[in-house]
């Protein structure tokens, strides 16, 4: 019988929110439990599907589909405005060549960004997110609304949806994966670890298998992260150097992805670029990094925690801002070379790489708050305090010369210049409570 989507996949261990359907589940095993009522129990359960049919539709504003057993079989079977949605959404609209992108993690922030470069540009872009609730799903929504009216449509799902996924590539041919999803955060690894395996490791080998066994393959394009480098100390840090000492959960999942990749990219001949992203910040950014929650903690006047390392030494990221991250993703799918396996088998040696995207120039946390404090025009109430045992590294630094050769990769915006779009556009957001501000928020929204 149908079910509802997402019952069977949760999408935040930890964040499990009730299922739906479990009700009308139990009420008609009961009724179906004596003979007298058996078309009493038919009823009930056409009655229970047509309600969560009915539920689906009108909390999410469309169906997606159902489940359906076909000769013991599981497959998904799409509603019609579903599959219209989605062969809309992939459809280019450039002759040059143009790709099919699946772009995973699409209501996140490198996600919304570089689904509109691409569609932008004339490419098919179709959307996959789980809108899990590990910051603000309105956020999210608000992404997904802003791609939709440039044409781009995200299914609401989990990546460890196997039969969505399989249905999704039976569906339209898709030449790229800009697999974006992930748990991250590196603090929240501590709370709430089972997230990070079920993303970061589990999601990506079922993304792996089902483009393992797509015909034809697709190339895909994956985000790692700096912090493969843990506690490294020779800086910059360059792809060749080791990986082998993350400082949290968060770190050693990416770093493991990584592996992964290796193996699909050596047993199956997928073609698979991985690329190490240096704490990327900007426009409907991510609440939970520190750029952010300073800024929010700032207009109200709350104190922010500083965090510094040993001998009171202060932190640094090579902080990379949006828009030159999705210049490094763009490139690296256009520079991917196809993967060479067919019928789930090799048929020759297919790429493999790893690039850092970073900005090349680190900057204090103190710092960023300085400037924080110029464009919002207030001041922070600084605490300083003990950089915690959480997972935290105490600088990061990128060596992108590969990427440079590559992908012609440069990035070209200050962590200033950066900062004052993203204030630009939180203010514009989230509306001034303050008065207090620089005057930006009457400005245009940046994208
Ligand atoms: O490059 C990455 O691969 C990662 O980048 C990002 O991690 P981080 O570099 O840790 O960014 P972020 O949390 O903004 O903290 C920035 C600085 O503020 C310090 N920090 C933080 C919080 C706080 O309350 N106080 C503080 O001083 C903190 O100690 C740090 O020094 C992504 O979140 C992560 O998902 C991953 O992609």
């Amino acid at each position: 019988m149908p079910s509802s989507t997402h019952d069977n996949f949760p999408s935040t261990p930890g964040k499990v929110k009730m299922e739906r359907s479990n009700y009308f589940g139990r009420v008609a095993s009961r009724w179906h439990s004596t003979a007298s009522a058996r078309l009493l129990g038919c009823s009930a359960l056409l009655l229970a599907f047509a309600l969560v049919v009915l539920f689906r539709v009108s909390s999410s504003g469309f169906a997606d589909g159902g489940y359906f057993s076909n000769n013991g079989v599981l497959t998904f079977k799409p509603t019609l405005m579903w599959e219209k949605q989605v062969r809309q959404s992939c459809l280019p609209t450039r002759g040059d060549n143009p790709m099919v992108v699946l772009v995973t993690g699409a209501a996140g922030f490198v996600g919304t960004h570089v689904s509109l470069a691409l569609k932008k540009r004339g490419d098919g872009v179709v959307g996959i997110d789980n809108f899990n609730s590990y910051y603000e799903i309105s956020l999210k929504r608000a992404r997904q609304e802003h791609l939709a009216t440039h044409g781009v449509f995200v299914i609401e799902a989990d990546i460890n949806n196997a039969l969505l996924l399989k249905s999704l590539f039976e569906m339209v041919q898709i030449t790229h994966v800009m697999h974006l999803a992930a748990q991250a955060g590196v603090r929240y690894a501590m709370e709430n670890p089972g997230s990070y395996v079920h993303s970061n490791i589990a999601g990506l080998v079922n993304l792996f298998e089902i483009c393992k066994a797509a015909n034809p393959q697709p190339a895909i394009v994956w985000a790692s992260s700096s912090s493969v480098y843990g506690l490294n100390t020779k800086v910059p840090f360059s792809e060749v150097d080791r990986t082998d000492q993350p400082a949290s959960l968060y770190a050693a999942t990416k770093k493991a992805g990584e592996e992964i990749a290796h193996t699909y990219n050596h047993i199956y001949g997928l073609s698979i670029t991985g690329l190490r992203f240096f704490t990327v910040y900007g426009p409907w950014g991510r609440p939970d990094m520190a750029y952010f929650s300073f800024t929010r903690d700032i207009l109200k006047g709350k104190p922010i925690n500083i965090y510094q390392g040993a001998n009171n030494k202060d932190l640094a990221r090579d902080f990379t801002y949006i828009d030159d991250i999705v210049k490094g993703c763009v490139a690296s799918l256009d520079t991917a070379e196809r993967s060479t396996g067919s019928g789930g088998k090799k048929t020759g040696p297919a790429q493999l790489r790893i690039f850092n995207l970073g900005n090349t120039s680190p900057v204090t946390v103190p710092t960023l708050v300085d400037i924080l404090e110029k464009y919002l025009n207030m001041k922070a109430i600084r605490n300083i305090v003990k950089m915690p045992r959480n997972g935290d590294v105490p600088f990061t630094h990128a060596n992108v010369s590969s990427a440079q050769t590559q992908l012609n990769y440069k990035p070209i915006t200050d962590l200033d210049t950066g900062l004052k779009k993203f204030v630009k556009w939180y203010l514009s957001y989230y509306g001034d409570n303050t008065h207090h501000h620089s005057g930006l928020v009457n400005q245009e929204p940046i994208i």
